[in-house]
């Protein structure tokens, strides 16, 4: 499922209309249709509708007529301009509205307002969608705030007004949304933070641009869905053995940060790989060789409880003969881990760069231009501050433009994680939707690291393999969350989950 921007859904809308000749109005009435079944299933008396100016204001109209049309439920319509000053087909729906004598109410006193939205059960807010273009004031902002105060449910009409539809960032104040149903395709703010923390439930719905037309807008954005997860599963032959489903080699690990390797080569021998082998600081080999025996171990002579560089051979000989390497995960920080990257990055072999080996990479970031194979990075979002060299702020207010500057700069997929994980190439993102807030703790990363590093073990093509393990690692969160409270999810629980993610996976 393609993930749209404003300005191709405005253009999808117009060649509908002008190639197909497909007026807006239908659209408009299969938009409604979505919206009363989205109502219908509340099951509620009282529905007030809030509309704007715009487009989504006229789909908030047609709602109105086609609740009083086919449904029993007693409807408001509270509309902030004229009906004069609503588009031509807007302007249809109201002359219907007007005909049905059905309740409405013409920029209300906001007393007026507050006592409506108090008698309500339910409200829909379509004030704006994807036309909202600047800060949200006057009796707009006092019209969204009143119904945020309002503690009633709300559906949001395509987008929650004041979401940019593009960058997920609040033009001044945002409706917050129990479910958006959004058309013919989601837009990608609903997923950007905070755009995603105001959209609620998100459902989608064909409103019948015909599909020629969305496969011609193509935007390289994708949802990361149950869909394409199943299309990107490696094969498993009948026939197959350790070495055809891939070796790996995961170094990290360092005095006090044992558990963050052991996490990740767990993850990795419960994802598929068939030969695991792990490189840490003969420090803390007792704390692992226990804990995993289907892995094999090198030992590196330490310095500090860290790795030392001077002697590595051994580490860097299994990489030669790997499919693929991970470097990272609970490496710490020092001058021969940054030495080790350095070197890793000349090896011809596709590497993971995960956690304290994004730290070292930050100070070495040319080198990744000179990469021969394929380079996952797998930062959250204070790494990527750090590879971006750029403040919190900036960073979380153009997370986007900052992720696709970041690759099209260098040669790598960046896997950018958070509450919805990005996953990028040069002209090309993915949406994940899986994950829960159970994954906030330390460890989870850890798990990703070791998913992603046994998937490209499999299947070899960089977008792929991070995209299924971002998808399989939240999704194994997502079921173990159905028997394990979120703040009693640990990195044990989601590896014991990674089984029934793929069992889902597979599933047609
Ligand atoms: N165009 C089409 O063919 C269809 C559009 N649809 C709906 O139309 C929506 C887009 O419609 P529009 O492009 O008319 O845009 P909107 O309905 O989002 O509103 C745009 C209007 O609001 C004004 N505006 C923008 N920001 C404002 C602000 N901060 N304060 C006050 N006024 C502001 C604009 O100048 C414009 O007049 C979609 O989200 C969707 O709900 C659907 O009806 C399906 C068909
Ligand atoms: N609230 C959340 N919703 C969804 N996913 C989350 C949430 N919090 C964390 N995660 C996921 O958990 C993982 C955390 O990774 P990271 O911050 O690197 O953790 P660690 O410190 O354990 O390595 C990421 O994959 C992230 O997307
Ligand atoms: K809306």
């Amino acid at each position: 499922m393609q993930v749209m921007d404003g300005k191709r859904m405005r253009e999808a809308d117009a060649i509908a209309l002008e190639e197909y000749q497909i007026p807006t109005l239908l659209l408009m009435d299969r938009a409604a249709d979505a919206l009363m079944k989205e109502v219908l299933r509340w099951q509620v008396k009282r529905v007030c509708i809030l509309c704007g100016l715009g487009n989504n204001g006229s789909d908030g109209l047609a709602l109105a007529t086609q609740l009083q049309r086919f449904t029993d439920i007693s409807v408001s319509v509270v509309m902030l301009g004229e009906g004069n000053q609503m588009p031509a087909d807007g302007q249809v729906y109201y002359q219907i509205m007007r005909a049905l004598n059905i309740r409405s109410f013409i920029q209300p006193g906001l007393e007026d307002l507050r006592l409506l939205l108090h008698e309500s059960e339910l409200l829909v807010d379509c004030l704006f969608g994807t036309g909202l273009n600047r800060g949200i004031d006057g009796l707009f902002y006092d019209v969204i705030e009143s119904v945020n105060a309002s503690g009633k449910p709300v559906i949001s009409c395509d987008i929650p007004s004041g979401i940019h539809a593009d960058t997920g960032q609040v033009l001044g104040t945002a409706v917050k949304a129990k479910v958006t149903v959004t058309f013919q395709n989601p837009k990608l703010g609903l997923y950007l933070e905070p755009g995603s923390l105001y959209c609620g439930d998100i459902v989608i719905a064909d409103i019948g641009v015909p599909n020629v037309v969305m496969e011609r807008l193509k935007s390289g954005f994708e949802l990361l869905d149950q869909e394409l997860a199943h299309r990107l599963l490696p094969p498993r032959a009948r026939n197959a053995n350790k070495y055809t489903c891939g070796t790996a080699l995961i170094i990290g690990g360092s005095k006090g940060m044992s558990g963050a390797l052991q996490m990740c080569v767990k993850a990795c021998l419960y994802s598929g790989c068939g030969l695991t082998t792990y490189a840490a600081p003969a420090c803390i080999m007792n704390a692992l060789t226990s804990s995993l025996p289907q892995a094999m171990s090198i030992a590196v002579s330490d310095k500090q409880g860290h790795f030392d560089n001077e002697f590595c051979d051994e580490l860097f000989k299994a990489a030669q003969n790997v499919d693929v390497i991970a470097f990272g995960c609970g490496a710490g920080r020092s001058e021969d881990v940054e030495r080790i990257l350095e070197r890793l990055l000349l090896i011809d072999k596709p590497l993971i760069i995960d956690a304290d080996g994004l730290w070292a990479l930050s100070r070495r970031l040319p080198l990744l231009k000179k990469r021969r194979s394929a380079t996952i990075l797998t930062p959250h979002m204070g790494e990527m501050q750090r590879l971006c060299a750029v403040d919190k702020n900036a960073l979380q207010s153009d997370v986007l433009r900052y992720a696709f500057d970041f690759v099209n700069e260098y040669p790598v997929t960046l896997v950018l994680k958070g509450m919805r994980t990005l996953i990028l190439e040069k002209g090309r993102l993915r949406i994940n939707t899986t994950g829960n807030e159970g994954l906030a703790k330390g460890g989870s990363g850890d798990v990703l690291c070791g998913m992603i590093t046994a998937l490209m073990a499999q299947q070899k093509q960089a977008f792929d393999a991070a995209s299924l393990g971002v998808y399989l690692h939240g999704l194994a969160a997502d079921l173990q969350s159905q028997h394990t409270a979120f703040y009693a999810m640990t990195a044990n629980e989601l590896i014991q989950g990674i089984s029934d993610a793929f069992l889902a996976a597979m599933d047609e």
